[in-house]
């Protein structure tokens, strides 16, 4: 038993962020599911600045924020590497998940919102993903040959925003676009690693149906 819990949801992609890093380490881990709309007594003392999920408890101590919890197990746990070893290289990988973080509630706004806020949403989401794809214009991944930090990361852009297309009939991401990206995101989702480290399409399709249903039936 490894003293390790994991307060998260199945379908966020904060909370696979930290999944797939402890899978990587072969760390064995409780997965707590949580419930937003009712959260749980443990995730609001573990987490009392956002009272958010993901929350790692290793020992019974709390660690939250994913990109944080992530570079926590890399340090901690024996296994292979996820940041990489050379400082420089390590500054650069912090760089870019920043920047998806600071960046992705753009991403998600533009396929969520209607008509001219929309079109001013998608002038910024476009921005955004020009910078993903010139930074992917002579790499396989964001980490080089193989996946890395900002790869896992990246799971939203990678895996999630083409769900959320298919459910809202919003269209982001083409390959005229952003050919670097879309060749990135080809080979990412081809991937074990990936494929192994994520929810299940349909169920996620499923849901964002129901809120673009939601969001068309209008408030009640
Ligand atoms: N920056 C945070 C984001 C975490 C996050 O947005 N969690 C969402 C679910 S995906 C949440 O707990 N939302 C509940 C709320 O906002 O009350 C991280 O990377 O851990």
């Amino acid at each position: 038993m490894s003293g390790v819990k994991l307060l998260g949801i199945n379908g966020s992609p904060a909370s696979r962020r930290v999944e797939w890093a402890l899978k990587i380490k072969g760390v064995e881990y409780e997965f707590i599911e949580e419930d937003l709309q009712n959260k749980s007594q443990l995730l609001l003392e573990s987490n009392p600045v956002y009272k958010k999920i993901p929350v790692l408890l290793h020992n019974g101590k709390p660690i939250a924020e994913s990109l944080v919890i992530i570079e926590y197990i890399d340090e901690v746990f024996e296994g292979p590497c996820i940041l990489p070893k050379d400082p420089y290289d390590r500054a650069i990988a912090r760089f870019w998940a920043k920047f998806l973080d600071e960046k992705l509630p753009a991403v998600w706004k533009a396929l969520w919102s209607q008509g001219e806020e929309q079109e001013e949403d998608k002038k910024e989401a476009y921005e955004v993903l020009k910078v993903l794809d010139n930074e992917l214009k002579d790499k396989k991944f964001f980490g080089g040959d193989g996946i890395g930090f900002v790869d896992i990361a990246a799971n939203f852009v990678g895996f999630w925003i083409g769900i959320v297309e298919e459910a809202t009939g919003v269209v982001l991401v083409t390959s005229e676009n952003f050919p670097n990206f879309c060749a990135w995101r080809n080979k990412y989702l081809n991937c074990d690693q990936v494929k192994e480290n994520m929810p299940s399409r349909e169920m996620l399709l499923g849901y964002f149906k129901s809120r673009v249903q939601a969001v068309a039936n209008g408030p009640k």
